[in-house]
């Protein structure tokens, strides 16, 4: 799957504005950003859901303009708001979706209802709001597609159901299946994920395996003693809780060292920063990696 400077605006409001990405066969591949970034956007133009206004794509070897219906055939989508026909029980409406793709999908169904803890008899609308996001997912994987492309798909999930639906997920993964996750949680992107991409304001900032987005010569000093900020100017992203203090540091190391000699310190950690703290850097400075 590729996009190639793929743009699209809704008139003058930018959705995604030149987006450049690859994903290989068999991946599973995290795409990350903040609220409005154009995930969604990325991904509904990626399914011939709405037309770009300039670039080009192509899903499962086949074009995003040209073969909108076959890539839909494929693929298998969990929007971010899924919506329902009114007065369906779940078990019809897992028919529906199946017989839209021409396919008995009754055991797979069965078996993710079973595993999910989906009760198939309900009316879908009077279902919580994770429980609806079942019944999206069930939609999404009971005909086993070889590519998944799954918008925010957690929210909802308690973390039971999480764990089961990474499970489930992994297991489509290890069979061959290519998995796209759109998510704000970084934490699911760095246990699951091979490789990421990070979007903002509609452009792809940084794309590379989890192991290297998560690398930076930076890292996390934690300490309690006498040190203020002003001591080491090079230092930033300060935060004080429960009598210690921390700082993102990525100057020359014998300075930090020497600065410290020279103050009071009385507990001192330096470690790696998390995934979260990286991409919430590369949020807010636009791609220069900490
Ligand atoms: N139908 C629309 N009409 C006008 N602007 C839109 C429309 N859909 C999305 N946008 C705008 O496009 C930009 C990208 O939105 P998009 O929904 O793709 O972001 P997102 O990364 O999925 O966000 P979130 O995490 O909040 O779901 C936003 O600024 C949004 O306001």
């Amino acid at each position: 799957m590729f996009a190639e400077n793929l743009t699209k605006y809704y008139g003058k409001a930018r959705g995604i504005d030149g987006l450049d990405l690859a994903v290989a066969p068999g991946e599973f591949f995290g795409f990350i950003g903040p609220n409005g970034a154009g995930k969604s956007t990325t991904i509904r133009t990626l399914l011939g859901l709405i037309s770009p206004t300039a670039g080009k794509g192509q899903v499962l070897g086949m074009d995003i303009i040209k073969n909108k219906k076959a890539i839909l055939e494929r693929v298998g989508y969990l929007p971010s708001d899924t919506a329902f026909y009114n007065g369906m029980k779940v078990r019809d409406m897992l028919k529906l979706s199946a017989d839209l793709r021409r396919k008995d999908c009754s055991a797979a169904s069965a078996e993710l209802c079973e595993r999910l803890q989906l009760d198939r008899d309900r009316k879908v609308e009077d279902l919580s709001f994770g429980n609806r996001k079942k019944v999206g997912i069930v939609c999404a994987l009971q005909h086993d597609p070889e590519l998944l492309i799954l918008d925010e798909p957690t929210g909802g999930l308690d973390p039971l159901m999480q764990h089961e639906f990474f499970s489930i997920l992994q297991e489509h993964n290890r069979k061959g299946a290519t998995v796209f996750l759109s998510s704000h949680i970084l934490s699911e992107i760095q246990r699951y994920c091979s490789r990421a991409a990070v979007i903002r304001e509609g452009k792809i900032i940084a794309c590379d395996s989890v192991e290297k987005l998560a690398k930076t010569g930076a890292r996390r000093v934690t300490l309690r003693g006498s040190l203020k900020p002003d001591a080491l100017p090079e230092a930033r992203d300060w935060k004080e809780a429960d009598g210690a203090v921390s700082f993102l540091y990525n100057g020359d190391m014998n300075q930090l060292v020497r600065t410290l000699a020279a103050a009071d310190i009385r507990e001192l950690t330096v470690a790696e920063p998390d995934l979260e703290e990286i991409v919430l850097h590369f949020y807010e400075k636009g791609g220069d990696q900490a």
